[in-house]
Protein backbone atom coordinates (compact mmCIF):
# COMPACT_ATOMS: atom_id res chain seq x y z
CA UNK A 1 0.00 0.00 0.00
CA UNK A 2 1.78 3.34 -1.04
CA UNK A 3 1.34 6.17 1.38
CA UNK A 4 2.30 8.78 -1.23
CA UNK A 5 1.36 8.58 -4.69
CA UNK A 6 1.04 11.07 -7.45
CA UNK A 7 -0.18 10.83 -10.94
CA UNK A 8 0.97 13.10 -13.74
CA UNK A 9 1.26 15.59 -11.51
CA UNK A 10 2.37 18.86 -13.90
CA UNK A 11 3.45 22.54 -12.28
CA UNK A 12 3.87 25.81 -14.62
CA UNK A 13 4.94 28.85 -13.33
CA UNK A 14 4.28 30.95 -16.23
CA UNK A 15 5.31 29.30 -19.23
CA UNK A 16 7.82 27.08 -17.49
CA UNK A 17 6.95 23.91 -16.94
CA UNK A 18 8.20 23.06 -13.47
CA UNK A 19 6.70 19.23 -12.70
CA UNK A 20 5.80 17.56 -15.46
CA UNK A 21 4.57 14.10 -15.80
CA UNK A 22 5.70 13.41 -12.38
CA UNK A 23 4.15 9.99 -11.57
CA UNK A 24 5.77 8.78 -7.95
CA UNK A 25 5.22 6.70 -5.25
CA UNK A 26 6.63 5.48 -2.28
CA UNK A 27 5.32 2.79 0.07
CA UNK A 28 3.73 2.66 3.96
CA UNK A 29 6.83 2.21 6.04
CA UNK A 30 9.15 2.94 3.60
CA UNK A 31 12.52 5.61 3.41
CA UNK A 32 12.94 7.73 0.55
CA UNK A 33 15.38 9.71 -1.01
CA UNK A 34 14.87 12.71 -3.55
CA UNK A 35 17.91 13.39 -5.22
CA UNK A 36 18.74 15.64 -8.54
CA UNK A 37 20.49 18.80 -9.69
CA UNK A 38 19.50 22.00 -8.49
CA UNK A 39 16.71 23.32 -9.95
CA UNK A 40 15.52 20.05 -11.01
CA UNK A 41 12.47 20.42 -9.56
CA UNK A 42 12.36 18.89 -5.70
CA UNK A 43 11.57 21.75 -3.54
CA UNK A 44 8.41 22.28 -5.84
CA UNK A 45 7.54 18.60 -5.71
CA UNK A 46 7.09 19.19 -1.47
CA UNK A 47 5.75 22.29 -2.17
CA UNK A 48 2.79 20.28 -4.28
CA UNK A 49 2.51 17.64 -1.28
CA UNK A 50 1.80 20.03 0.94
CA UNK A 51 -0.71 21.90 -0.92
CA UNK A 52 1.52 24.96 -0.83
CA UNK A 53 1.61 24.84 -4.62
CA UNK A 54 -1.54 23.65 -6.90
CA UNK A 55 -1.16 21.38 -9.19
CA UNK A 56 -1.18 22.80 -12.83
CA UNK A 57 -2.22 19.43 -13.69
CA UNK A 58 -2.73 15.64 -11.96
CA UNK A 59 -3.42 14.06 -8.70
CA UNK A 60 -1.80 13.45 -5.18
CA UNK A 61 -3.03 10.67 -3.16
CA UNK A 62 -2.25 10.68 0.52
CA UNK A 63 -2.59 6.46 1.97
CA UNK A 64 -4.76 5.84 -0.76
CA UNK A 65 -6.97 9.11 -0.37
CA UNK A 66 -7.55 11.92 -3.01
CA UNK A 67 -5.66 15.50 -1.09
CA UNK A 68 -5.51 17.25 -4.40
CA UNK A 69 -8.02 19.60 -3.37
CA UNK A 70 -7.16 19.82 0.22
CA UNK A 71 -5.35 22.69 1.80
CA UNK A 72 -2.43 22.89 3.54
CA UNK A 73 -3.51 22.56 7.18
CA UNK A 74 -5.77 19.66 6.32
CA UNK A 75 -3.23 17.70 4.76
CA UNK A 76 -0.59 18.24 7.85
CA UNK A 77 -4.01 17.12 10.20
CA UNK A 78 -4.36 14.15 8.04
CA UNK A 79 -0.38 13.01 9.22
CA UNK A 80 1.96 14.85 6.73
CA UNK A 81 4.77 17.16 8.84
CA UNK A 82 7.64 18.65 7.37
CA UNK A 83 11.03 19.98 8.03
CA UNK A 84 12.27 22.74 6.10
CA UNK A 85 15.95 23.09 5.29
CA UNK A 86 16.03 26.83 7.05
CA UNK A 87 14.92 26.17 10.41
CA UNK A 88 11.54 27.35 11.53
CA UNK A 89 11.84 27.64 14.95
CA UNK A 90 11.33 30.55 17.37
CA UNK A 91 14.36 31.89 18.47
CA UNK A 92 13.71 33.98 21.20
CA UNK A 93 11.97 31.17 23.03
CA UNK A 94 13.06 28.55 24.62
CA UNK A 95 13.66 25.17 23.28
CA UNK A 96 11.03 23.84 25.66
CA UNK A 97 8.23 26.37 24.70
CA UNK A 98 9.24 26.13 20.96
CA UNK A 99 8.46 22.47 21.17
CA UNK A 100 5.15 23.58 23.46
CA UNK A 101 3.88 25.38 20.15
CA UNK A 102 4.55 22.57 17.68
CA UNK A 103 2.03 20.63 20.40
CA UNK A 104 -0.68 23.16 21.71
CA UNK A 105 -3.35 22.06 19.52
CA UNK A 106 -2.55 18.67 20.26
CA UNK A 107 -2.41 18.31 23.77
CA UNK A 108 -2.29 19.85 27.05
CA UNK A 109 -1.88 19.86 30.90
CA UNK A 110 0.25 16.62 31.69
CA UNK A 111 -0.24 14.69 28.26
CA UNK A 112 1.38 18.09 26.73
CA UNK A 113 4.62 17.98 29.32
CA UNK A 114 5.06 14.13 28.76
CA UNK A 115 5.01 14.20 25.46
CA UNK A 116 7.81 17.21 24.94
CA UNK A 117 10.02 15.40 27.53
CA UNK A 118 9.45 12.32 24.94
CA UNK A 119 10.67 14.88 22.18
CA UNK A 120 13.16 16.20 24.20
CA UNK A 121 14.50 12.76 24.68
CA UNK A 122 14.18 11.63 20.96
CA UNK A 123 16.25 14.70 19.70
CA UNK A 124 18.94 14.52 22.50
CA UNK A 125 18.15 18.35 23.66
CA UNK A 126 16.98 17.53 27.01
CA UNK A 127 19.38 19.48 28.51
CA UNK A 128 19.31 22.23 26.40
CA UNK A 129 15.33 22.51 27.34
CA UNK A 130 15.42 25.69 28.43
CA UNK A 131 17.86 27.43 26.23
CA UNK A 132 17.13 30.04 23.98
CA UNK A 133 16.29 28.30 20.66
CA UNK A 134 18.54 31.52 18.79
CA UNK A 135 21.76 30.02 20.98
CA UNK A 136 21.52 26.02 20.05
CA UNK A 137 24.39 25.35 17.43
CA UNK A 138 23.40 24.44 14.00
CA UNK A 139 22.78 20.72 14.05
CA UNK A 140 20.78 21.08 17.12
CA UNK A 141 18.43 23.67 15.90
CA UNK A 142 17.54 21.33 12.87
CA UNK A 143 16.97 18.78 15.46
CA UNK A 144 14.94 20.84 17.28
CA UNK A 145 12.77 21.44 14.25
CA UNK A 146 12.85 17.69 13.48
CA UNK A 147 11.25 17.43 16.96
CA UNK A 148 8.39 19.51 16.39
CA UNK A 149 7.53 18.11 12.88
CA UNK A 150 7.06 14.32 14.48
CA UNK A 151 5.77 15.56 17.73
CA UNK A 152 2.31 15.93 16.12
CA UNK A 153 3.45 11.90 15.49
CA UNK A 154 2.80 11.88 11.52
CA UNK A 155 2.37 9.20 9.15
CA UNK A 156 4.49 11.09 6.46
CA UNK A 157 7.79 13.06 7.31
CA UNK A 158 8.55 15.20 4.68
CA UNK A 159 12.28 16.42 5.43
CA UNK A 160 14.22 19.07 3.26
CA UNK A 161 17.55 18.49 2.83
CA UNK A 162 18.00 17.61 6.86
CA UNK A 163 21.89 17.96 7.19
CA UNK A 164 22.80 20.96 5.33
CA UNK A 165 25.48 22.27 7.14
CA UNK A 166 25.94 19.59 9.70
CA UNK A 167 29.38 18.42 10.51
CA UNK A 168 29.69 14.26 9.47
CA UNK A 169 28.73 13.57 13.46
CA UNK A 170 25.79 15.42 13.43
CA UNK A 171 24.61 14.20 9.78
CA UNK A 172 25.31 10.77 11.18
CA UNK A 173 23.27 11.32 14.58
CA UNK A 174 20.58 12.97 12.14
CA UNK A 175 20.43 9.44 10.29
CA UNK A 176 20.23 7.15 13.18
CA UNK A 177 17.03 9.64 14.45
CA UNK A 178 15.13 9.16 10.87
CA UNK A 179 15.93 5.20 10.86
CA UNK A 180 14.59 5.54 15.05
CA UNK A 181 11.23 7.14 14.08
CA UNK A 182 10.90 4.84 10.52
CA UNK A 183 10.85 1.88 13.33
CA UNK A 184 7.84 3.47 15.11
CA UNK A 185 6.35 3.81 11.55
CA UNK A 186 7.13 6.91 10.12
CA UNK A 187 6.85 6.93 6.25
CA UNK A 188 10.01 9.18 5.45
CA UNK A 189 10.87 11.40 2.24
CA UNK A 190 13.90 13.30 2.15
CA UNK A 191 15.48 15.77 -0.41
CA UNK A 192 19.32 15.74 0.33
CA UNK A 193 22.04 16.24 -1.43
CA UNK A 194 24.85 14.35 0.78
CA UNK A 195 25.20 10.72 -0.61
CA UNK A 196 26.60 9.45 2.47
CA UNK A 197 23.52 10.26 4.85
CA UNK A 198 21.34 8.79 1.45
CA UNK A 199 23.18 5.73 1.76
CA UNK A 200 22.71 5.71 5.76
CA UNK A 201 18.96 5.77 5.72
CA UNK A 202 17.28 5.37 2.18
CA UNK A 203 15.37 1.77 1.00
CA UNK A 204 14.71 4.03 -2.21
CA UNK A 205 16.21 6.99 -4.25
CA UNK A 206 14.18 8.59 -7.07
CA UNK A 207 16.09 10.63 -9.03
CA UNK A 208 14.51 14.20 -10.58
CA UNK A 209 15.81 15.87 -13.61
CA UNK A 210 14.02 19.02 -15.44
CA UNK A 211 10.63 18.22 -13.14
CA UNK A 212 10.82 14.70 -14.35
CA UNK A 213 11.56 11.41 -12.72
CA UNK A 214 14.71 10.47 -14.27
CA UNK A 215 15.42 7.53 -12.15
CA UNK A 216 14.34 4.95 -9.55
CA UNK A 217 15.71 2.41 -7.66
CA UNK A 218 17.88 0.99 -4.84
CA UNK A 219 20.99 3.18 -3.75
CA UNK A 220 23.10 0.81 -5.43
CA UNK A 221 20.94 0.96 -8.48
CA UNK A 222 21.10 4.51 -8.50
CA UNK A 223 25.20 4.67 -7.78
CA UNK A 224 25.88 2.52 -10.82
CA UNK A 225 23.63 4.25 -13.36
CA UNK A 226 25.82 6.06 -16.02
CA UNK A 227 23.17 8.15 -16.85
CA UNK A 228 22.14 9.43 -13.17
CA UNK A 229 26.03 9.81 -13.10
CA UNK A 230 25.96 12.12 -15.61
CA UNK A 231 23.61 14.67 -14.45
CA UNK A 232 24.35 14.45 -10.81
CA UNK A 233 26.59 12.19 -9.16
CA UNK A 234 30.18 12.49 -8.75
CA UNK A 235 29.68 16.15 -10.05
CA UNK A 236 31.16 18.19 -7.23
CA UNK A 237 29.46 20.95 -7.97
CA UNK A 238 26.05 19.64 -7.43
CA UNK A 239 26.73 16.77 -4.50
N1 LIG B 1 7.49 30.35 -7.44
C1 LIG B 1 8.22 30.12 -8.54
N2 LIG B 1 8.05 30.88 -9.67
C2 LIG B 1 8.78 30.62 -10.78
N3 LIG B 1 9.68 29.65 -10.90
C3 LIG B 1 9.90 28.87 -9.82
C4 LIG B 1 9.18 29.06 -8.59
N4 LIG B 1 9.61 28.12 -7.70
C5 LIG B 1 10.55 27.39 -8.34
N5 LIG B 1 10.73 27.84 -9.61
C6 LIG B 1 11.65 27.27 -10.62
O1 LIG B 1 11.39 25.90 -10.69
C7 LIG B 1 12.59 25.16 -10.91
C8 LIG B 1 12.69 24.06 -9.86
O2 LIG B 1 12.98 24.69 -8.58
P1 LIG B 1 13.06 23.89 -7.22
O3 LIG B 1 13.39 24.86 -6.15
O4 LIG B 1 11.85 23.06 -7.06
O5 LIG B 1 14.31 22.94 -7.51
P2 LIG B 1 15.17 22.08 -6.48
O6 LIG B 1 15.41 20.77 -7.15
O7 LIG B 1 14.53 22.07 -5.16
O8 LIG B 1 16.53 22.89 -6.43
P3 LIG B 1 17.60 23.05 -5.23
O9 LIG B 1 18.33 21.75 -5.12
O10 LIG B 1 18.48 24.15 -5.75
O11 LIG B 1 16.85 23.43 -3.98
C9 LIG B 1 13.72 26.16 -10.90
O12 LIG B 1 14.05 26.45 -12.24
C10 LIG B 1 13.12 27.36 -10.21
O13 LIG B 1 13.71 28.55 -10.68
Amino acid sequence: MSILETIELQKNFGGVQVARDLSFEMERGEVHCLIGPNGAGKSTFFRLVLGEHQPTAGRIFFDGEDITELASFARIRKGISVKFQVPGIFKDLSVWQNLEIALQHHLEGQGLTAEIARVLEFVDLNAAAGELAGNLSHGQQQWLEIGMAVSVKPRLLLLDEPTAGMSPDETRKTGEMVKTLNTEGVSVLAVEHDMEFVRQIADRVTVLHMGQLFAQGSIAEIEADERVAEIYLGKPDDA
